[in-house]
């Protein structure tokens, strides 16, 4: 799995440097300033062996949701819950909430832990257990998914969400390149009228985006 690839400085017509543009999340109030204080610490301390998403892609999905207004966000792999971080950032402007699947039971305790520490675990459901089998808890409308699980199992998931994601709402996938990504789940999310999709960050991790047409 990529963890974290930065772009690279280009060179200019005479050979000059050209760093590329940065930019990073500022916080907003104190509310944001202690969730992306955990977001930090969780980054820089919990990466290994958890395969939590780059930094760079926890903005984009907080980006994702909070254009959008999601209020209600469904993620298959907790993991530590590092994305799902990213997550409750725009959730806390939205109101909104997370159900967030996990299937490893140290990885989910990690994961409940960290949305203490940052003040949000009232907003976070962690279902424990093969979310092929949980995901069918979830009954009320969806604004947004995020898969981020086993890989082969995105085609099985996006056939179980994408009947409760509300017209409007997002379908996301991570490590959408090619060789990693399943074949069946890039067919089905590009020749399906109902959806619009895009793909980011191919140079580095790979973002699939499928808006769900009104
Ligand atoms: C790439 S990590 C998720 C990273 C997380 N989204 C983040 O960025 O913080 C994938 C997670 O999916 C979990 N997983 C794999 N198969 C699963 C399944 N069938 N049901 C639930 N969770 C599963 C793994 O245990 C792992 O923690």
């Amino acid at each position: 799995m990529i963890t974290s690839i930065q772009a690279q400085p280009t060179r200019g017509p005479g050979g000059e440097v050209r760093e590329p543009f940065v930019a990073r999340t500022l916080p907003k109030d104190d509310a944001e300033k202690r969730i992306l204080s955990v977001i930090e610490e969780v980054g820089r301390t919990q990466r290994r062996g958890n395969m939590i998403v780059p930094e760079q892609d926890g903005r984009i999905l907080r980006v994702l949701a909070e254009s959008i207004g999601a209020r209600h966000v469904v993620e298959l792999g907790t993991s530590v819950g590092y994305s799902g971080l990213w997550f409750c950032l725009a959730l806390e402007r939205t109101d909104g909430r997370l159900t967030t699947f996990e299937i490893d039971e140290r990885r989910a305790a990690q994961a409940r832990e960290n949305f203490r520490r940052a003040g949000v675990a009232e907003r976070v459901t962690i279902v424990l257990g093969d979310a092929h089998e949980t995901v069918r808890q979830v009954k009320d409308p969806v604004d947004m998914v995020f898969l981020d699980a086993d890989k082969e199992g995105y085609l099985d998931y996006l056939q179980k969400l994408l009947p409760l994601v509300r017209p409007g709402g997002l379908i996301v996938a991570h490590n959408i390149t090619p060789g990693m990504a399943d074949p069946r789940y890039i067919e089905a999310i590009t020749n399906n009228p109902a959806l619009e999709t895009i793909f980011l960050n191919l140079h580095a991790s790979g973002i699939s985006v499928s808006l769900k047409k009104r």
